[in-house]
């Protein structure tokens, strides 16, 4: 499959370098110092196993020297989205899907404005990776997984009771056995609406509450006090998720938390990171965005809007 991905992160790296290395066409549209850095070594992925090197095809910051793909993953952080996006264009043909694996619920609707609905594929990421240096990623915590929607965005949604509605789009089918290919667990979502809220209610709450007690997931859930907002935390994004038409279940929340309390001890997020090292975060794109929505939504949610003003506060002066 010929590939084109936007980013070079943790996420884009490593995956890339799985695509690379399960023998995909891959092409990397990237910033100046990781094209300059790739060129000359590759893409180099450090993980429990040790270290692999990825020659792609082509690595440019210009998606024009590239043209039609097959599949784009857009692997850059929210706030980079809408700039690295509009340079989108070329690589897009009239068979070409665009797999969004941005956490939060934003990114799919603002790449359908963009390239049109019937070229997104809505997707959710299950990995932790970040940047060791130009060209350099470090991927840890076991074998990564993506959830890709069985169908585009633009598609009618599929009653999910009903089994034999709505089979996958083969181009779905083909960018997850890609994926499987190259090491990565993947799986088509028939309902993406619920796999992208319950990885939006995972982050919402373990970034924002680990971020707001500058704490691991460990400390959080450990102590009951702050186990407490984790839990508050889950049934805010419940609320406005119910209220935006996706009804969450006691079991979809119940296995979010098996989640976050099956995690390791000492797991951050990404989100966390960034802010604990004064780097630019998406806080505003996920907890935030989770705020707007529920505005919209007439839901309240008062640990979200204390996380946002604490981590707010945080970010503008530069640290946690
Ligand atoms: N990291 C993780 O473990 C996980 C992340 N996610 C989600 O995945 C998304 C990506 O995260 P992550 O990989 O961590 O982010 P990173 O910050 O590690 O990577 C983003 C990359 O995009 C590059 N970039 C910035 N602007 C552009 C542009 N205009 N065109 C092309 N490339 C650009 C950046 O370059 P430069 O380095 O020069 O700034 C950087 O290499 C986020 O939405 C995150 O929430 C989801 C699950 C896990
Ligand atoms: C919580 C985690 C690690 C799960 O993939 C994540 O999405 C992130 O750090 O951004």
């Amino acid at each position: 499959m010929r590939i084109a991905i936007i980013g070079t992160g943790g996420v884009g790296a490593h995956f890339g370098s799985c695509l690379i290395r399960g023998g995909e066409e891959v092409h990397l549209v990237t910033t100046p110092r990781h094209v300059e850095a790739i060129r000359g070594g590759g893409v180099v992925d450090l993980t429990d196993e040790g270290e692999a090197r990825a020659h792609p095809a082509s690595v440019t910051s210009d998606p024009g020297d590239i043209g039609p793909v097959d599949a784009v993953v857009v692997a850059v952080k929210l706030y980079q989205f809408e700039d690295a996006t509009g340079r989108i264009g070329p690589l897009i043909g009239p068979g070409t899907v665009a797999l969004t694996l941005q956490n939060g619920v934003t990114a799919p609707g603002m790449l359908g404005r963009r390239i049109g609905a019937d070229h997104v594929l809505p997707g959710t990421a299950n990995i932790v990776a970040w940047l060791e240096g130009p060209g350099r990623v470090r991927q840890t915590g076991g074998r990564p997984a993506v959830a890709i929607a069985a169908r585009p965005l633009g598609s009618p949604r599929p009653d999910p009771r009903d089994r034999q509605a709505g089979g996958a789009d083969p181009r779905a089918q083909a960018l997850a056995d890609a994926f499987a290919r190259g090491g990565v667990s993947a799986r088509l979502a028939r309902d993406i609406d619920r796999a992208l809220w319950e990885k939006f209610a995972l982050i919402c709450t373990m970034g924002g509450v680990n971020a707001l007690a500058h704490a691991t997931t460990g400390e959080v859930r450990s102590f009951p006090p702050t186990r407490r907002l984790m839990e508050q935390s889950l049934a805010e994004v419940r609320a406005v998720a119910t209220a935006r038409g996706v009804a969450l279940t006691d079991e979809d929340c119940a296995r979010v938390l098996a989640q976050l309390d099956a995690v390791q001890a000492g797991s951050t997020t990404s989100m966390q990171r960034d802010l604990e090292q004064g780097r630019p975060s998406e806080f505003d794109a996920l907890n935030g965005a989770l705020v707007a929505l529920a505005d919209e939504s007439g839901v309240d949610v008062p640990l979200q809007r204390v996380i946002c003003a604490v981590l707010g506060l945080h970010t503008h002066r530069g640290h946690v």
